[in-house]
């Protein structure tokens, strides 16, 4: 029986089981739940705190786990990526109040450093050659510096939102570009129903990044469409009753396809539809 961790609070927790569910594994019905046994699939999931679950994996005493690579990094557990889930989304940067003065990590010689991510803060530090106190928060670490425990701040950014309203400004490079990941124990062995989940998963990763597109195109304007449209392998063309038009079909990018789509119009396409992909395997 393979043994998973899925984050059961914070951002990733709903889209980490929804992934599951969409990649055909059972997932709890109740919040409160620690535990979903899959017998049909050979799986059994453990519903963990995100922080915990790279301890786990990297203790070898779980095959795999859901959580944000800025988590697993922080553990400092033995872990791998063997697949990016393309959500959770987010950079872990240093920030500080905004004012004349613009920071770089050279300023932060001496000074306090409120996180949550202790050690992804330490090793950063060592990387500029700085020496700082890093001080370990469990949240809300965009108050600390108007509480006077720090005199700047390590912490995650998403949309920048919660940054501004502390009048807080983010400096130097992204110490971390964070998203969810499926990690497992650095070097562990191959095994097929580990390798099978993470196909399935990655067959919903892949539908979720790309539309099917559908369009008809006059036989001549064949070559010139099919340049905007080359499929991820080769596209799939069909005869129509007319003659002189080609029915196509070929998966695109699905940030790109609206322009594609506006494209294809250009050259003379017809009946262009775009369609949701629920999984795939490539
Ligand atoms: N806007 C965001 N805020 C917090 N974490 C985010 C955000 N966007 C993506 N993430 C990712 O979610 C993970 C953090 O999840 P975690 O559950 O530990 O904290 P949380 O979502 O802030 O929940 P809480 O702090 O309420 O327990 C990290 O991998 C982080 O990069
Ligand atoms: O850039 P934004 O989109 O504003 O998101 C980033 C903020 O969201 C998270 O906080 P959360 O709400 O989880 O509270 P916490 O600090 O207690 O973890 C994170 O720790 C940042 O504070
Ligand atoms: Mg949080």
């Amino acid at each position: 029986m393979l043994r998973v961790a899925v984050p059961n609070k914070g951002t990733l927790a709903g889209p980490a089981s929804e992934m599951l569910a969409e990649a055909g594994y059972r997932q709890r019905h109740e919040q409160r739940d620690l535990t979903v046994l899959d017998a049909a699939n050979d799986v059994e999931f453990f519903f963990l705190r995100p922080k915990d679950i790279a301890i786990y994996v990297g203790s070898g005493e779980l095959d795999l786990g859901l959580t944000g690579r800025d988590l697993a990094l922080d553990s400092g557990a033995p872990v791998e990526e063997r697949l990016a889930l393309g959500f959770g989304g987010s950079t872990f940067r240093y920030a500080a109040p905004a004012g004349p003065h613009e920071w770089t990590a050279a300023d932060l010689q001496g000074k306090r450093i409120a996180t949550s991510y202790p050690k992804l803060v330490t090793d950063d530090l060592a990387r500029h050659g700085v020496t700082a106190e890093v001080i370990r928060l469990d949240g809300a670490v965009e108050i600390s510096i108007q509480l006077g425990v720090a005199d700047a701040i390590a912490d995650v950014v998403g949309s920048g939102r919660t940054l501004r309203q502390h009048g807080l400004v983010a400096f130097g490079d992204p110490i971390c570009k964070s998203e969810a990941v499926v990690i497992q124990r650095r070097g562990s062995d191959a095994d097929q129903v580990k390798d099978q989940l993470i196909a399935r998963l990655q067959g919903v990763v892949f539908a979720q990044q790309y539309v099917m597109l559908d369009y008809n195109c006059p036989r001549e304007l064949l070559d010139e469409a099919t340049k905007m449209t080359p499929g991820l392998g080769s596209p799939t063309m069909a005869p129509l009753a007319d003659e002189s038009w080609v029915a196509v079909r070929a998966m695109v990018s699905r940030k790109e396809a609206p322009a594609i789509m506006d494209r294809l119009v250009a050259v003379g396409a017809k009946a262009i539809l775009s369609s949701d992909i629920r999984a795939c395997r490539l």
